[in-house]
């Protein structure tokens, strides 16, 4: 089974445009559930239509198991249909004139597989799956998350050696997506299969990606396993990007060293001389709140508070500044108290005027680990 390894591959789709896909290097190892992540546009769905071999790339190569499968450079280009990859769209597009059982059968008929063989292969899938019971069925007559199922069921019939999924997900309600979720993590543990999966729902890609690449107007931004990127991100836009509530992200270059009692100065105060930070950002749920302001505690008074149903956030005003807090526990703080607030230094992550994580000794969550 192939490692898909991805070299500088590019895609412009008008001559002389920015790049949908700029020079982007991966490599996904056999067995990995990998999650192309990021905003509206940023190039995943393209990336995705170019390891299908449904979009030709403009420069760079991809390799599958070692062969050039695109290659602008080799002048090479294998058709989709000798790449043993399974494409699932957004909108599944079902037969509706052929009952799930033909549905999941079509493409192995197209294959020209044995009778024999596409029946057993036809009812392990549905088995798996759980769609044995509607096998007689037309799409029509299924829930929106069942018809998902036949796709899956479609896809996985013809063995694929890794299975391409965009956004498979979107067009159901909250309670099915949960349910496809575990259905997908049984995919990929049960098959073993490679699954590439798009999202722009970073709590889907936490949940179920073994590997995240977060990606921003067409270049890659950082590739890790959910809890890197989240407790170290390698760059600004990362950090704001993951994490819901938002990281709170304290400007730093504003403010002349030492100067005046906001938030920037004393984050300022604390950092080493010439560390060249600009940027400080702490998640919410770092923030510790103590009853008593202390020299280590700042000053904040209860702005407002939020509850999202099992937690809460809260809204604290120190001066002009505000931070977001979140909690797990029901926060016993009534609106205009103040406490007092401690940012610990190993939460901070500082990032420079590029936008870049900086180490710095003792600061940055994990960074020791
Ligand atoms: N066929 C096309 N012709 C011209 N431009 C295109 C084409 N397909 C995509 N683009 C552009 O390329 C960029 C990347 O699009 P792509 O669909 O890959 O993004 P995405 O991250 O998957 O977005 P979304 O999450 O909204 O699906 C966008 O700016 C888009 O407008």
């Amino acid at each position: 089974m192939p490692d898909i390894i991805l070299q500088g591959l590019t895609k412009t789709y008008t001559k002389g445009a920015t790049p949908a896909v700029d020079r982007v290097s991966l490599t996904v190892p056999h067995g990995e559930f990998l999650c192309l992540l990021g905003p509206s546009g940023c190039g995943k769905t393209t990336i995705l239509r170019m390891i299908a071999g449904i979009e030709h790339a403009s420069g760079g190569t991809i390799l599958m198991d070692g062969e050039a499968v695109d290659s602008v450079e080799q002048s090479r280009f294998v058709p989709p249909e000798r790449r043993r990859v399974g494409l699932v769209f957004q909108n599944y597009a079902l037969w509706p004139h052929m009952t799930v059982a033909r549905n999941v059968d079509f493409g192995l008929r197209l294959q020209n597989v044995s009778p024999a063989e596409r029946e057993a292969r036809c009812r392990d899938v549905m088995t798996k799956l759980k769609i044995a019971d509607y096998a007689k069925r037309y799409p029509a007559q299924l829930s929106g998350g069942q018809q998902q199922r036949v796709a899956l069921a479609r896809m996985l019939a013809l063995n694929p050696d890794v299975l391409l999924l965009d956004e498979p997900l979107s067009n159901l309600d909250a309670a099915l997506r949960l349910e496809m979720r575990a259905e997908l993590r049984r995919i990929h543990e049960t098959f073993g299969t490679t699954i590439i999966f798009v999202s722009h729902d970073q709590w889907e890609a936490m949940t179920l990606a073994t590997t995240i690449a977060v990606m921003d107007r067409g270049q890659l931004q950082q590739v890790g396993t959910p809890d890197e990127i989240y407790a170290r991100p390698a760059n600004r836009f990362v950090a704001e990007f993951i994490g819901n509530p938002r990281i709170n992200m304290v400007n730093l270059a504003d403010t002349p060293a030492g100067a005046g009692q906001g938030l920037a100065a004393h984050l300022i105060r604390r950092l080493p001389a010439g560390a060249g930070a600009v940027a400080c950002g702490i998640r919410p749920e770092e923030i510790r709140l103590v009853p008593d302001v202390s020299p280590d505690a700042l000053p904040v008074t209860v702005a407002g508070i939020m509850p999202t149903g099992g937690s809460w956030v809260i809204e604290l005003a120190h001066g002009e500044d505000r931070l977001f807090f979140s909690t797990q526990s029901r926060p016993r703080l009534k609106p205009a108290e103040t406490v007092g607030c401690l940012l610990p230094d190993e939460a901070l992550h500082l990032f420079n005027a590029e936008g870049r994580r900086l180490t710095i000794p003792g600061f940055g969550l994990s960074e020791a680990a």
